[in-house]
């Protein structure tokens, strides 16, 4: 079968805790292909290193549209996306833009790691 491919996206008020879940669900996450933007991939490996993450370029410099060409082209299977809903980002028409190819291409997002939590054990990868 097919591996599924998720990707992995946080505002930076959201890094450490996307960093826990990850390192928290290592087991389950660990058979996806994984893609992140840059930073929140790197924070990612620095706390779980046995997992290989591709990293895309930072968000700000165009890392969610690169996510969100990905998801048009039928390549991402779930993205897992921690905003930030209190801080303003220069690139939120980027960030937008990304939530609305995933409900275009109805992949299932999570928002919040509330959602992540729950989502992740749905999965069968
Ligand atoms: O800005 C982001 C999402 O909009 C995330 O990008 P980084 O992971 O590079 O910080």
């Amino acid at each position: 079968m097919q591996k599924l491919t998720l990707a992995l996206v946080a505002h930076d008020a959201k890094k450490d805790d996307m960093a826990d879940f990850v390192a928290m669900h290592e087991n389950a996450i660990r058979p996806f292909i994984l893609f992140a933007t840059g930073t929140t991939g790197g924070r990612v490996m620095e706390r779980c290193p046995s997992l290989s993450v591709t990293r895309l370029k930072s968000g700000p410099l165009g890392g969610d549209q690169q996510i969100g060409a990905m998801i048009a082209e039928g390549k991402i299977d779930a993205l897992f996306f921690f905003v930030d809903p209190l801080s303003p980002h220069p690139h939120d028409v980027d960030v937008k833009a990304l939530m609305r190819l995933a409900l275009v291409y109805n992949i299932p997002m999570a928002l919040n790691r509330a959602t992540a939590e729950r989502l992740i054990v749905t999965f069968d990868p």
